[in-house]
């Protein structure tokens, strides 16, 4: 893989070296296309993803994690409504039909609408290993336009875990399963305990996250990874 003059820390993080920045240009850097890298790449000690053993059988729908979830969630009108299915081993599929309301461009979808589509079903595939984990950093190709009305087939999957590390990669096709790839995403996520979200959400919407039999129950599912 061809890399470019940004470095690898030892946090996998990447910085880049002063004499690569462009000076002069406001707010700009000759950073490499190849800068994010390193920190997609899972280290030398990283080890296969496991499926829980009580993760949904192949086929099955995963169901949201949380109702008001743009990506997920039933409760938001102009959400995406992604309906997560576990595929074989640590992999999910799901469909995406884009709405008037996520346009960038006349009748095209936006691609940050895209991107979302692409990271709530990388995020899903941690409800079958049971890990409780948020988006540490997500690298994403547009590769084709995505017109309004067209339905995206996504498919991701875990690849490899470091630790707290979640490797995993996301594609979505147009025009059928089998069709030609408009999308696809790398990405890390970082696996965090259940206080990530009762300690930085809003009071109020935590409250009635508490206070819902159902969401309590997705968050006791959680914490009860062996
Ligand atoms: C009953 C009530 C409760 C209800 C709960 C319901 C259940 C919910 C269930 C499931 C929800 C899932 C929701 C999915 C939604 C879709 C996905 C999203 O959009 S998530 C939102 C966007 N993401 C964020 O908001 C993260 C914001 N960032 C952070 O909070 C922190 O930066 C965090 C947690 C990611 C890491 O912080 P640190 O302090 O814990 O850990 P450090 O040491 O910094 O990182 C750990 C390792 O990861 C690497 N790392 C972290 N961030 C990185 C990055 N951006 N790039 C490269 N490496 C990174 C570090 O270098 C370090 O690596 P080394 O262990 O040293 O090897």
């Amino acid at each position: 893989m061809a890399r470019g003059p940004a470095q690898a820390t030892d946090t996998g993080r990447e910085r880049i070296p002063r004499k690569g920045r462009v000076s002069g240009v406001s707010g700009a850097t000759n950073r490499p296309e190849s800068a994010g890298r390193p920190s997609l790449t899972p280290p030398p000690d990283a080890t296969a993803p496991a499926r829980h053993p009580d993760a949904p059988a192949p086929g099955e729908l995963l169901g949201a994690h949380y109702d008001q979830c743009f990506g997920c969630g039933e409760g938001l009108p102009h959400g995406l409504h992604l309906a997560a299915r576990a595929d074989e081993g640590v992999s999910v599929t799901a469909e995406f039909t884009v709405q008037p309301a996520h346009q960038g461009a006349p009748g095209l979808a936006h691609g940050g609408v895209l991107a979302t589509a692409l990271d709530e079903t990388l995020g899903s595939l941690n409800w079958l290993r049971r890990a409780i984990a948020v988006t540490g950093r997500l690298e994403s190709d547009f590769l084709r336009p995505v017109p309004v009305g067209s339905v995206l087939y996504l498919s991701a999957r875990c690849t490899a875990v470091a630790g707290r590390k979640i490797y995993s990669s996301a594609e979505g096709r147009i025009g059928g399963p089998d069709g030609p790839v408009a999308v696809r995403a790398e990405a890390l996520f970082i696996e965090v305990k259940l206080d990530h979200f009762t300690q930085n959400g809003r009071p109020e919407e935590i409250r009635a996250a508490m206070s819902d039999p159902d969401q309590v129950k997705v968050a006791r599912a959680f914490e009860v990874n062996p």
